[in-house]
């Protein structure tokens, strides 16, 4: 995967337009996510245990929102032999097509199907497997609930959903603290403070994420009876739902 580095917000800029996955985003993604979202090697990594436990023989897994192709690559090299299909989804050209390239410098048994399209607009069926990692923040907060459902319907019995987003806080002390210490995690990466500041402001209007209570919510009022956090750093969480 390209290792190219994420300087998009080191210049000042006099207007911050809002944030999209555009070519020169995705030119740098590998470097933006890992710098920006503390556990995301590991959560990658660990989507790949999750498929191999709970993948079943002849099923679907989609990767909804998939970008280079990560995790994608990550549950692939687990589930070779089982005659599963992977549906691999995004609605940025430009992700789709070095997606493409990255998932094809790996030889293998198991296809997948690169879409591009919105998530919205797809059919989810015979699903073992579903991964939302760090899109549905993304999504219109009135389109998550619809969303969910169509995942819940599409799921065998059994089949699981891992959700991976950042959280915001109700507690204003805790907000506040774990906010600092993921500032500090990219100052750590590397991060001036203009970049953090620009790129926060990049985001305000395009990324709206929701508390665990309302996560938890959502997949509860649609009908998945088993949810835990497995994974969480700071304001970034990894869940995952049971059919
Ligand atoms: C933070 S990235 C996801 C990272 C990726 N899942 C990974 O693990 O490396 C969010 C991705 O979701 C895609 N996206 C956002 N809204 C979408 C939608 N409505 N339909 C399809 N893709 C969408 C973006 O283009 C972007 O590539
Ligand atoms: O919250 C931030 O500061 C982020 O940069 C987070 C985040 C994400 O969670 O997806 C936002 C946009 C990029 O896709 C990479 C990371």
């Amino acid at each position: 995967m390209n290792s190219n580095q994420d300087t998009i917000y080191a210049q000042a800029c006099e207007h911050i337009s809002d944030f999209q996955f555009d070519d020169r985003v995705a030119g740098v993604f590998s470097d933006m996510i890992r710098r920006s979202v503390p556990g995301y090697g590991q959560i990658i990594n660990t989507l790949g245990d999750f498929a191999d436990k709970c993948v079943t023989p002849n099923s679907k897994i989609y990767d909804l929102g998939c970008s280079l192709g990560a995790a994608t690559l990550s549950v692939r090299r687990r589930i070779e032999g089982r005659g599963c299909e992977i549906i691999a989804v995004d609605n940025s050209e430009s992700m789709v097509e070095r997606c493409k390239q990255n998932l094809s410098a790996y030889v293998s048994e198991t296809p997948v199907d690169l879409i591009c399209a919105d998530i919205r607009d797809i059919e989810i069926q015979d699903a073992s497997m579903v991964i939302l990692n760090f899109t549905m923040q993304f999504l219109a907060p009135e389109d998550r609930q619809t969303l969910i459902a169509k995942i819940y319907q599409g799921l065998k019995p059994g089949g699981i959903l891992v959700l991976s987003e950042k959280l915001v806080f109700e507690d204003e002390p805790v907000q506040h603290l774990l906010d600092e210490l993921h500032l500090d995690f990219k100052r750590a990466n590397g991060y001036s403070e203009l970049e953090i500041s620009q790129k926060r402001s990049s985001l305000e209007h395009v990324m709206k994420p929701d508390t665990l209570p309302q996560h938890q919510q959502r997949l509860e009022a649609q009908g998945f009876s088993h949810f835990s956090v497995w994974f969480q750093c700071f304001n970034f969480a990894s869940m995952v739902a049971i059919k």
